[in-house]
């Protein structure tokens, strides 16, 4: 029983850090309302920031896609309970924010600016709905498993966990890939895009258009034809209008 307690108890540690992680981003990427966001305050030369940023972005690519493939799970959870392994997973990938939200260097030259008051409130508009699509797309999939608080929920009832099944509720009958809309929404949405921010909206789409064949093969190997199918029906990123 102290084992199913200590997991779960990990579990809501993992998942309340993830709260105040994703609530520290809004701030920082949309460099709002906190003193040290991805705009300011600048310290470094362009190209130590440059080198450092790309680090970081690197750093939490390697973290996030590393850890979520299904070779590394099966070997850690030699060591952690499976309930374990998700909330491990969140931990980590707070982790790899929070030294991020620490060390990035703010670059700030600016390379486009949208002054126009209604194109600048279109723009925060499309910010806070992305923050949205994402939060909405964590929802239709599970957002509890997602962020590992039902696998260890499940261990500490003694319950038979069963893992999600492929599914494409809403709005991932029109694209595969609504939470990575979201997050380009807001990576981009930004009415001031300094060098900084630049290099952040690029390193983090490369990264995740880097990551969704990866994710794709392993939802075909647990999936098979209906992934494939899937696949073949609905687009990535853009519905299909007929
Ligand atoms: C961070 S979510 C991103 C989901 C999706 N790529 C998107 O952008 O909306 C990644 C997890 O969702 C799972 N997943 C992705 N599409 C799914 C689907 N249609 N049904 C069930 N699980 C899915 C993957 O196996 C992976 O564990």
């Amino acid at each position: 029983m102290g084992k199913r307690v200590l997991v779960f108890a990990f579990g809501c540690i993992a998942y309340t850090m993830f709260l105040g992680v994703f609530l520290y981003s809004i701030a920082f990427i949309g460099d709002l309302w906190i003193p040290r966001t991805i705009d300011a305050p600048a310290q470094w030369g362009t190209a130590g920031a440059i080198i450092v940023n790309l680090l970081l972005i690197a750093a939490f690519g390697i973290q996030h896609s590393g850890m979520a493939r299904p070779a590394f799970k099966r070997w850690l959870t030699q060591y952690i309970p499976k309930a374990a392994e998700r909330s491990l997973y969140v931990f980590s990938t707070n982790l790899a924010m929070i030294v991020l939200f620490l060390v990035w260097q703010p670059l700030p030259l600016v390379i486009w600016q949208v002054t126009s008051l209604p194109a600048q409130a279109t723009l925060y508009t499309l910010y806070g709905l992305g923050w949205a699509l994402v939060f909405v797309s964590t929802c239709l999939i599970s957002h509890f498993d997602l962020f590992g608080l039902r696998q260890a929920w499940f261990y500490l009832r003694g319950a038979d966990y069963h893992p999600l099944q492929f599914q494409t509720p809403l709005l991932y009958r029109y694209i595969r890939h609504p939470l990575y809309v979201g997050w380009f929404m807001v990576f981009w949405m930004a009415p001031t895009m300094t060098l900084g921010h630049l290099l952040f909206a690029l390193g983090t789409t490369a990264y995740i258009l880097m990551a969704i064949p990866l994710e794709e093969r392993d939802l075909i190997a647990v999936h098979g034809d209906d992934y494939k199918q899937y696949r073949r029906d609905v687009r990535m990123f853009i519905p299909k209008l007929f």
